[in-house]
């Protein structure tokens, strides 16, 4: 086979993947923005949490909060509950893995955080373990899914915004996830250099 046509194929599903999600999700990336703004106002922070590839949007995602997006700005507030590897093993071992993410939640969460979990599934139960924790805590969730939303999608509630993918495929899911994690970034910035002191 022409290797060249699979890569004609990925970049082609990817460009109609994400226009589809422009499509349908501009009003729910505003929303998310806003999530995210109205927590830094109030001096809350975003938790971030996701497996595999998304452990690593989780963490690209506090990256550009904590240090910067792509204009020069104060740090902001983000943790991502996936790289200390002495939390995540001890929790895994001592209680279970569906549990690593909530358990820190149980510590860190306060009322009026957010909560940004990735899961392309929506499946996977200890991201959603984790909704169901920073709820406990009054902490408000952005959900990225994508799929047919998975079990996440029944855990959300009011005030909570999910962001799902119309897709099947991991790959072209996780690819939009990034955009949107790089849209909300941006639109937060917007928000912060424009708000009135
Ligand atoms: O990056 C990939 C596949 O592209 C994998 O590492 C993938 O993230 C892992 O299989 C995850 O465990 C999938 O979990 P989820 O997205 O269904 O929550
Ligand atoms: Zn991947």
């Amino acid at each position: 086979m022409n290797l060249q046509i699979r890569i004609q194929q990925h970049f082609a599903a990817s460009i109609a993947t994400k226009q589809k999600a422009l499509e349908l999700l501009q009003e729910p990336i505003l929303a998310a923005a806003r999530l995210v703004f109205e927590a830094i106002q109030r001096d809350g922070k975003i938790l971030s949490c996701g497996n595999g590839g998304s452990a690593g949007d989780a963490q690209h995602f506090s990256s550009e909060m904590l240090n910067r997006f792509e204009q020069e700005r104060r740090g902001l507030p983000a943790i991502a509950l996936t790289t200390d590897t002495s939390t995540l093993t001890s929790i895994a071992n001592d209680y279970s893995y569906e549990r690593i993410f909530a358990r820190q939640i149980e510590a860190l969460g306060r009322k009026g955080d957010v909560l940004l979990a990735i899961s392309t599934s929506g499946n996977s139960s200890n991201v959603n373990r984790a909704i169901e924790t920073a709820h406990d805590c009054g902490m408000q969730v952005i959900a990225l899914s994508g799929k047919a939303g998975g079990s996440m999608k029944d855990l959300l509630q009011n005030g909570d915004v999910e962001l799902r993918v119309p897709a099947d495929s991991t790959a072209r899911i996780q690819e939009t996830h990034l955009l949107l994690i790089h849209c909300i970034c941006d639109l937060v910035d917007q928000m912060l250099l424009t708000e009135t002191p």
